[in-house]
């Protein structure tokens, strides 16, 4: 897959021989409803010939759009979508720098320099893709082009509800990880470098590997998870209980660290490179009344995560 980065005035141009299908959106999490969207882009591709391509942006739009609500973690970050869509076979990934400039585009000015002039025979979109200055661009403006063909995918539901980035945000932050991994399609991860620690987990019989992620994630809300995990690239699937938190018993403002205690394992991991899967929440963080309390809650957090995990 090529990442092409496109910016305002585009200055892009795809060779002149090759044709597209394109899925347009910014598809943070790859989530059940953008699935949806990108494997009708794929089928459509297929049948006529064309290359598959996908148009997101960065950052996300909000950031220019709505300074009071910016939108600064992902739950895929920019280069896991890069992964996930080239694992699609996607052959083109167009990444349009969201700056105020681009904000401006009337929604003509948008068709025009990036999906005409990009050779776009197909557009593939959800039902409330909406494009160009006050997003006055929609799926019914995109259908009176003749250069192209439009289809619209229709809203993919969950309980009624539309399944949407903002949706599984909530949900992780309100404690509901399986109802979040339900929507997203897989569980949730996150990759990250472990790092040093205070290294007083070692002392009470629960070493931890401290990650700090790699990227700027959407961090489930603070408590206890039963996880998987991989190590670098060993295709290995560990368990193991994880703590996301500021440790209260400790401290009284401790920045949210990572911790994860891998289960029946001992060895030093430093510097590796990991990818922890969100499978379960246990339980909210507590500040224990010292040691004995907070070891206590970890050998059964641990126990949970074991029985949790059993078909892993
Ligand atoms: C499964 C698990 C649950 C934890 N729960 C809590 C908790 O509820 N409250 C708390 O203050 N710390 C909690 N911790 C964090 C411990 O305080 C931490 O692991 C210990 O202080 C070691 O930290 P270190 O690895 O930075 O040395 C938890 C850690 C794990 C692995
Ligand atoms: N549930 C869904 N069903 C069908 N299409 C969808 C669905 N969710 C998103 N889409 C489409 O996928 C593309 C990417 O959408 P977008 O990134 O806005 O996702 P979203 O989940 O709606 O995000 P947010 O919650 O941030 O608005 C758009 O074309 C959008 O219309």
């Amino acid at each position: 897959m090529e990442v092409i980065r496109l910016q305002y005035p585009n200055e892009f141009k795809i060779n002149e021989n090759e044709n597209i299908a394109i899925a347009l959106g910014f598809f943070d999490g790859l989530h059940i409803g953008h699935q949806k969207v990108i494997n009708k882009m794929i089928e459509i591709a297929d049948k006529k010939g064309l290359k598959k391509a996908v148009l997101t942006f960065d950052p996300h739009p909000s950031v220019v759009l709505n300074p009071k609500q910016q939108r600064t973690t992902y739950i895929t970050p920019l280069p896991i979508k890069e992964r996930i869509l080239e694992e699609y076979g996607v052959d083109y990934l167009f990444v349009i720098n969201f700056s105020s400039t681009f904000a401006k585009l009337s929604p003509e000015t948008f068709v025009r320099e990036y999906l005409i002039g990009n050779n776009v025979k197909e557009v593939i979109a959800g039902f409330d893709f909406s494009y160009g200055s006050l997003g006055k661009g929609s799926i019914s403006t995109l259908e009176q082009y003749k250069e192209f063909n439009t289809t619209s995918i229709v809203k993919e539901i969950d309980h009624e509800k539309k399944i949407s980035t903002t949706r599984i945000r909530k949900l992780l932050s309100e404690d509901k990880l399986e109802e979040a991994n339900r929507l997203l399609g897989r569980s949730y991860g996150i990759e990250g470098i472990v790092v040093q620690g205070e290294k007083r987990g070692r002392t009470i019989g629960f070493p931890t590997a401290n990650i700090e992620p790699s990227f700027k994630y959407f961090l489930p809300s603070l408590g206890v998870y039963a996880v998987t995990m991989t190590i670098g690239s060993d295709p290995k699937i560990y368990k193991g209980v994880a703590s996301i938190g500021v440790k209260p018993t400790f401290h009284e403002n401790h920045k949210v660290t990572i911790e994860v205690h891998i289960i029946d394992y001992d060895q030093t991991i430093y510097g590796e490179t990991v990818m922890v899967y969100w499978e379960h929440f246990i339980r909210h963080e507590l500040k224990f009344d010292g040691l004995d309390a907070l070891i206590e809650a970890i050998q059964d957090d641990k126990n949970k995560a074991i029985e949790l995990l059993k078909d892993k």
